[in-house]
């Protein structure tokens, strides 16, 4: 009996694995907890015969004052729990640098894939089909690439069978994402293997092997053994997220999905014929995935801990909620503007047509859409999840976006502004219109979503307390574009707020009063910054009414922490705002943002919290 082989865990392999646990636990949605546990499963019932083949064979052999003593199938159990730890600190690797994927946009198929997509596909089954005849050949031949050509035959019938129903969707991920995670561990194990193998913790018989080390007394069969094992985890992995996504992507395949899919639920979705994919449906979610991650980094980030059904459908709502928005915003007079907000409505009046006209209905919208609207909008309103929402608050959203028109009299943008934001009634009904209804809408999606059925007062308060978050960061918004709203001659301080401030400097005001011409004029003024204090006040003051009752959304589904950090993340452009005081951002002087780390630090520490 001896402690060699376990010292390697002790040392090397368990510190790691409570690191990445350290640090991924927040992040750990149930879904990523299920399949590490699976792909474990799967790791040790697949390794364990071949492994206890190679010891029978006495291809592997450990000394006996290397190891404990205890065996399975002749496999000590050093090796066995091997087997368990690999997988979970790849697996773990891979679910960290996985997190910000957003899978139902690589659902791919052919009649989708370019040619050379498709040929790179048939070339990795080629060449693994040839692998598989090579590690035949060696084992049947035997001697000195036995070995070798029992790892072939054992890791690339698995490589080739994942390859072929998850290559198109694999080679759509980011490379990065599917290299590191195999590259990381895999040389970190080199290292290990180096160390133990100069130990003699565990040996290769030398009629068995080559013979060559790749460095020091790593022998190259380790290496391919190591890089072989962590490429078969990390396929395993982009296998089931790949059904995970097919059976959350796809309602008209799937009418009812669980939070977490169940083994057999992701099998069928791995299963499903991508001739049968809803492909338009993939193309508007690129769409909309890229519109979120262009235009808002913190709903980006926050949107990557939704799980499931409910990270697409939020991903669809601000698809809709920013098309909607741009091209009221970006419309050349206001006259185009507000035939915008006309089609808009008809669009919702045909959405949410009575049942009964539903089918037709459903056509006409499609139909509708694709006369009224310009190409780049049109996904966005066809996918928007009408069904699981109300529509009040999306005609009220529209009523908003008619309010910032009014910054505009008559026809045309040269016409001297208006400034509707009289006082901070106003200002509360535009973030009302604009922002509340966006909170409520995201917590229908919650309800709908939950496996937890709330009674409708529970509902109700949940519905007011996001009804004020949403002000809250409406306000932080407003404070943070105080510059940019200045340049297209609009000012949402109230002007109640500025008469208070002055001296403005204004000739027509005699240097009395403050007035939203001078924040036009120059919105880097001393009583610019001023308000926006003011305003940040405000936005706290809301955000501190609601916070409180964030806590009582029900966890079991995992959405709390995920609705927590969409608000944090938001709310912390208002800290960073406060912290700056008027200071424009180096990066961006217009614009206060978060830095990419705060941000990320913020998403987790209120994960953890939460
Ligand atoms: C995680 C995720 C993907 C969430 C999606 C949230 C969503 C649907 C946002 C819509 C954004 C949007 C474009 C709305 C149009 C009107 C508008 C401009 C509103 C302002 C948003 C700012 O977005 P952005 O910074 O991209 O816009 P500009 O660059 O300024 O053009 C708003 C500030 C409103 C945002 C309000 C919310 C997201 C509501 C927050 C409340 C909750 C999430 C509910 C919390 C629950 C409880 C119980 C308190």
């Amino acid at each position: 009996m001896g402690w060699d082989y376990a010292l390697v865990h002790i040392k090397f392999t368990i510190p790691l694995a409570g690191l990445l646990t350290a640090v991924l636990k927040p992040l750990l949605t149930r879904t990523d907890l299920y399949k590490t546990s699976a792909l474990i499963v799967i790791a040790f019932t697949s390794a364990l015969p071949w492994d206890s083949y190679l010891v029978h064979q006495r291809i592997w052999t450990y000394p006996e004052d290397a190891i404990l003593g205890p065996r399975f199938l002749k496999v000590p159990v050093e090796e066995l729990f091997f087997f368990v730890i690999q997988t979970y600190i790849t697996s773990m690797f891979y679910i960290l640098l996985n997190k910000p994927s957003f899978h139902p946009q690589y659902l791919t198929n052919r009649a989708d894939s370019a040619p050379g997509v498709q040929f790179v596909r048939r070339l990795g089954q080629s060449a693994l089909t040839v692998l598989i005849a090579y590690g035949f050949y060696l084992v049947r031949k035997g001697g000195e690439g036995t070995y070798l050509g029992l790892i072939l035959a054992w890791a690339c019938p698995f490589a080739l069978l994942t390859w072929t129903f998850s290559g198109l969707f694999l080679l759509r991920l980011p490379a990065a994402r599917i290299a590191l995670p195999i590259l990381i561990p895999t040389v970190y194990l080199w290292l290990v293997d180096e160390l133990a193998l100069g130990r003699g913790t565990w040996a290769i018989e030398s009629g068995t092997k080559l013979g060559i080390c790749i460095f020091g007394s790593l022998e190259i069969e380790e290496a391919v053994f190591f890089l072989a094992t962590n490429v078969l985890v990390v396929l395993g992995l982009v296998a089931f997220d790949r059904g995970t996504a097919v059976v959350n992507t796809f309602p008209g395949l799937f009418p009812e999905v669980p939070a977490t899919p169940t083994f057999s639920l992701v099998l069928k979705g791995v299963f499903t014929n991508p001739s049968k994919y809803d492909i338009a449906r993939v193309r508007g979610l690129r769409d909309s995935v890229k519109r979120l991650k262009s235009k808002s980094r913190s709903f980006y980030l926050a949107s990557s801990t939704f799980p499931g059904r409910l990270r697409i459908d939020l991903v669809l709502l601000y698809s809709f909620c920013r098309v909607a928005d741009d091209l009221v915003d970006e419309a050349r007079t206001q006259a185009a503007a507000l035939d915008w907000i006309d089609k808009l409505t008809k669009y919702l009046d045909l959405a949410y047509a009575s049942d009964a006209k539903a089918s037709a209905s459903t056509h006409s919208l499609a139909g509708y859409i694709d006369k009224n609207f310009p190409e780049s909008a049109r996904s966005a309103l066809k996918l928007l999840p009408t069904s699981l929402l109300p529509k009040e608050p999306l005609y009220e959203l529209l009523e908003g976006f008619k309010m910032d028109l009014s910054f505009t009299q008559g026809d045309g943008r040269k016409s001297s502004p208006q400034f509707p934001i009289k006082d901070e009634q106003t200002l509360e009904l535009y973030a009302h219109r604009v922002a509340s209804t966006v909170g409520e809408l995201c917590l229908w999606l919650v309800f709908h979503h939950s496996q937890t059925r709330l009674a409708p007062d529970q509902q109700a308060v949940l519905v007011a307390a996001a009804r004020t978050m949403g002000h809250a960061l409406q306000y932080v918004n407003i404070a943070r574009d105080i510059k940019v709203d200045a340049a297209m001659n609009r000012v949402y301080l109230p002007t109640s707020w500025l008469k208070e401030e002055g001296p403005g400097q204004g000739p027509d005001q005699g240097g009395l009063r403050l007035t939203p011409e001078d924040i036009i004029r120059n919105p880097d003024q001393a009583g610019a910054e001023t308000l926006r204090q003011r305003l940040l006040d405000l936005a706290f003051r809301e955000y501190g009414r609601s916070r409180p009752v964030m806590g009582s959304i029900p966890d079991g589904d995992g959405v709390r922490g995920p609705l927590i950090v969409a608000v944090e993340s938001y709310m912390e452009i208002g800290r960073v705002l406060r912290e700056r005081a008027g200071v424009p951002c180096p990066k961006n002087p217009d614009r206060a943002t978060v830095p990419r780390s705060r941000r990320i630090w913020v998403a987790w520490k209120n994960l953890a919290l939460a």
